[in-house]
């Protein structure tokens, strides 16, 4: 079955609430108008109400029947509940009078309305950057128990149904150590198999099994050993070429022997930058559908959207975030 449509019948009549702070944007507005029409979950613009009702008449969006929450008109008794849960939360990092202040930009606004249960999870970015959208969710949602960094993974998909694969970390450590970056691969092995994509991760680098010899190489050698030890019962190999990751023929020359190399469908990058360009790269000349970035490793779901994303990748990426709120 279609990813979408396996997700889809997941969230199906669980009365799941996406808010989305960004609910003045069109392709986000234009998402909630079909993710309310399909049934699928219940959205939340947050944002001005005349900006939004503006912005939907402009764009021919009939929003009668999407929840709108305004800060601007939010009940004064809940906004100071609000403050003092982020006070007690941020504990001596933030006053009272700084935390009305912080709470007046809507991806803290979001966030701790994803944190108070207010709604299941919190899907932004089409405007901010990662780091404006996703700062107050590692401040207040915080990582799982046992996950120290969280990490930003794409589904990568194209054409036909089979042809799917995970990117990490292509949106949040700019250059992480050894035991980041085996912990990276861990966790994108188990959001793999979320995603009915049957893990096998290939910790990528410019060089296999020793080919080349740096620091850089050194560092996904030594993150694949902490793994392969974190998750033994995960098939994970590195350092490897891309080449010899996902190529048979290369594989067998470069890397013989590895039950990874030439059948990889979980690629993680050494680093942010090669992870980030790799994904639009795929995305943009490969033809992939790159859905994401999504947050790996928090309490509660967030998810950050790239500012060149399209309506349609809002409105999976609700989906992906609705059913990230289940687990
Ligand atoms: C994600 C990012 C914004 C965090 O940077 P930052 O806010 O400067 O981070 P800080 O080091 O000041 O930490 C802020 C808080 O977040 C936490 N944190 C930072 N990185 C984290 C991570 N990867 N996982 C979990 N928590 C993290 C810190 O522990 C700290 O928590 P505390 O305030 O409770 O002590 C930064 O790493 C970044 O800019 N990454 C690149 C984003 C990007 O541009 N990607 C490309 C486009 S997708
Ligand atoms: C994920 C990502 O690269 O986001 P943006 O394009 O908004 O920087």
């Amino acid at each position: 079955m279609d990813l979408f449509e396996s997700l889809k019948n997941k969230i199906n009549g669980k009365n799941i609430k996406i808010v989305f702070p960004e609910g003045q944007e069109p392709r986000i507005i234009g998402a909630a108008v079909r993710l309310k029409a399909d049934q699928i979950l219940e959205p939340v613009l947050l944002g001005q109400q005349a900006e939004i009702e503006k912005a939907a008449k402009d764009n021919g969006f009939h929003i009668e029947n999407l929840t709108v929450i305004d800060p601007t008109t939010y009940p004064q008794a809940e906004f100071d509940e609000m403050v003092a849960a982020f006070v007690e939360r941020r504990k001596g990092k933030a006053s009272e009078e700084q935390a009305r202040e912080i709470l007046q930009d809507p991806n803290y606004f979001g966030t701790m309305l994803v944190y108070m249960k207010q709604v299941d999870g919190m899907v932004s970015g089409i405007v901010h950057s990662t780091g404006e959208t996703v700062r107050p969710a590692l401040q207040i949602i915080k990582t799982k128990p046992g996950v120290s960094r969280t990490s930003g993974a794409f589904i990568m998909q194209r054409g036909r149904e089979e042809e799917r694969y995970l990117f990490s970390d292509c949106a949040i450590n700019i250059n992480p150590n050894a035991q980041e970056l085996a912990e990276i691969a861990v966790q994108s092995g188990k959001t793999a198999e979320l995603f009915d994509i049957d893990p096998k991760v290939a910790l990528l680098s410019f060089s296999t099994k020793g080919s080349a010899k740096s620091p850089e190489v050194q560092k996904v050698a030594e993150a694949t050993k902490i793994a392969q030890e974190l998750a033994p019962e995960m098939e994970i190999d590195g350092e490897l070429q891309f080449d010899a990751s996902y190529v048979p023929s290369v594989a067998a020359q470069k890397a013989p022997g590895s039950t990874v190399a030439g059948h990889a469908t979980v690629f993680v990058f050494p680093e942010l930058q090669s992870g980030n360009i790799g994904y639009k790269i795929a995305q943009r000349f490969g033809g992939f559908e790159a859905i994401g970035p999504i947050l790996q490793g928090l309490n509660q779901p967030v998810s950050d959207l790239s500012r060149g994303a399209n309506e349609e990748d809002v409105y999976k990426l609700a989906i992906i975030t609705a059913a990230q709120s289940l687990l």
